[in-house]
C-alpha cells in the first residue's frame, strides 16, 4: 500500500515538466552539499603551507611538529642547484662555551629557506625538470658519501659532482648518522634519488667527520662504502665557522674572546667546536678503527677554488668514473670571487653557489691568528703523516 502510494506521487511529480525540474535542482543541489562536505573534511588533513614572505611563494612544509618538518624538508624535491648550508654541531663537542652559538632548528630552517629563494630566483630549465620526473631506476643506498668537514668546501664538491651523468646526489644534508639514525636504514634509503645501473648514489653531511658513531654506524650500512673529506686550512676554517654563527647571532661575542680559555695565559678553548672541528687528525684516528686509509679520500678545500677540475679529477678516479669533469666545465667568476659551473646539472645556464658561500670573514687580530696557527701545526702535522698528503697550510 505504502509502496503503491510512494511511486504514485514519483509518477506525479515527474509527469509534469515543472516539477520534474525542481527535482533535478533539488538533486544536483545534494550532490553539491556533499561534495562541500567531503571537501572540508578533507582540507582540515591537509599539511598547512607556509608562504614565504619576501616571495609570497609556497614553500610547502607542516607547522604542527619539528620532525614532520624536517621530513618534508628532506624529501622535498631539491633542486639541483640547491646550495644548503650545513649548520649542525656533533653533540659530543658541544659544551658550556659553545652552547650559546649552537645554531638552533629556526636557525637551520632559515638557511633552507633563504635557499630555497635564492634558487626560485633562477627559472629552472624545463629539462632539469624532466630529470626529477624521471620515474626509472632505483632508490639505493649511497655508494659514497661526503662525511666533511663543515665549511671546508663541501657544498661546492657535491654540486661540481652532479654534473657528472654517473652521480646522482640528494641535495638536502640528511644527517642520518647523527641526527636521524633511528628512523631507520629504509627511511635514509627513501630520501635517495632513483639511480640506474652504474650510477652512484651520493650525499654529503659534514657533521659526520666529528660525529663519534657515524664509522660505526656507516660501516655497518656498508663495509665499502666510499668516505670523501674536504680539508681546509683549520684556522681559516673555524673564521668562516664563525662568520656563519655571526652572520645569524650577531650579538655573539667576539671570535678573539671565543678562541681563548684565558687570554692572558693564551689557552686555547678547545672545547669550542669552531676550534674542535679543525683538530683533523684526532677525528681522522676514530674513521681509521672501521676504515682502511684506501677507502678515504681528502680533498684540499683550497685547491678546490684554484683547481676544481684537479681536485675533481681525483675524486671521479677514486669513485672509478671516467674523468668527465674537466676544466670545460668551470669559469672564474670575478664578482663571486671563485670557480662556478658553466652548466649546472639539468641546467643550462651559469651557476655560482649562493650568498652564504663565499662570506666576507671579519678582520681576526693577526696575533690571535698566529697563537691558533701555533695551536695547529702538531696537529696538522700529525695529519699530513697519517694521510701521506702535505696540505701546505704552515
Ligand atoms: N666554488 C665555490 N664557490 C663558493 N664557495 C666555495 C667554492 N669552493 C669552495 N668554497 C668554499 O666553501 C665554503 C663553505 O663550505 P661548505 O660548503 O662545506 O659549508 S657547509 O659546511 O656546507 O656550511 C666557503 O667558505 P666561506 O668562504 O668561509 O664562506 C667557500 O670558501
Amino acid at each position: 500500500m505504502e509502496y503503491s502510494l510512494l511511486c504514485h506521487s514519483l509518477y506525479a511529480l515527474w509527469s509534469s515538466p515543472v516539477k520534474k525540474k525542481l527535482v533535478v535542482l533539488g538533486i544536483m543541489f545534494l550532490v553539491w552539499v556533499y561534495m562541500l562536505y567531503s571537501c572540508v573534511g578533507h582540507c582540515s588533513t591537509m599539511p598547512s603551507v607556509l608562504v614565504g614572505k619576501e616571495t609570497g611563494t609556497a614553500v610547502g612544509r607542516r607547522t604542527e611538529s619539528g620532525g614532520a618538518d624536517l621530513v618534508s624538508r628532506l624529501l622535498a624535491k631539491p633542486q639541483p642547484w640547491e646550495d644548503v648550508e650545513s649548520d649542525y654541531e656533533e653533540p659530543s663537542v658541544r659544551t658550556a662555551a659553545s652552547r650559546d652559538l649552537l645554531n638552533n632548528e629556526a636557525d637551520r630552517l632559515e638557511d633552507w629557506e633563504e635557499e630555497m629563494r635564492a634558487g626560485e630566483q633562477r627559472a629552472p630549465d624545463p629539462s632539469a625538470l624532466s630529470s626529477f620526473s624521471n620515474g626509472s631506476g632505483s632508490k639505493k643506498l649511497p655508494q659514497a658519501i661526503i662525511i666533511g668537514v663543515k665549511k671546508g668546501g663541501t657544498r661546492a664538491l657535491l654540486e661540481f659532482l652532479r654534473v657528472h651523468p654517473d652521480i646522482r646526489a640528494v641535495g638536502a644534508e640528511p644527517h642520518f648518522f647523527d641526527r636521524n639514525y633511528d628512523n631507520g636504514l629504509e627511511w635514509y634509503r627513501e630520501l635517495m634519488p632513483k639511480t640506474l645501473e652504474g650510477q652512484i648514489t651520493m650525499e654529503k653531511t659534514p657533521s659526520y667527520f666529528v660525529t663519534r658513531e657515524a664509522p660505526a654506524r656507516i660501516s655497518a650500512m656498508s663495509r665499502d662504502t666510499k668516505l670523501i673529506v674536504v680539508v681546509r686550512d683549520p684556522v681559516t676554517r673555524a673564521i668562516s665557522d664563525y662568520t656563519q654563527t655571526l652572520s645569524k647571532k650577531p650579538d655573539i661575542p667576539s671570535f678573539e674572546s671565543l678562541t681563548f680559555k684565558n687570554r692572558t695565559t693564551g689557552l686555547i678553548d678547545t672545547s669550542w667546536s669552531a676550534i674542535q672541528i679543525g683538530i683533523y687528525a684526532k677525528h681522522l684516528d676514530n674513521w681509521l678503527q672501521y676504515f682502511p686509509m684506501e677507502q678515504i679520500l681528502f680533498v684540499s678545500g683550497e685547491r678546490l677554488i684554484s683547481d676544481p677540475a684537479g681536485e675533481l679529477g681525483r675524486v671521479q678516479d677514486f669513485l672509478g668514473l671516467k674523468r668527465i669533469i674537466t676544466d670545460k666545465h668551470f669559469y672564474f667568476n670575478q664578482t663571486k670571487g671563485f670557480p662556478c659551473l658553466k652548466k649546472a646539472e639539468g641546467s643550462s645556464k651559469p651557476h655560482c653557489l649562493g650568498k652564504t658561500k663565499g662570506r666576507t670573514h671579519p678582520n681576526i687580530d693577526p696575533e690571535v691568528v698566529q697563537r691558533l696557527r701555533d695551536f695547529y701545526r702538531p696537529f696538522n702535522m700529525k695529519f699530513y703523516q697519517m694521510t701521506g698528503h702535505h696540505f701546505g697550510w704552515d
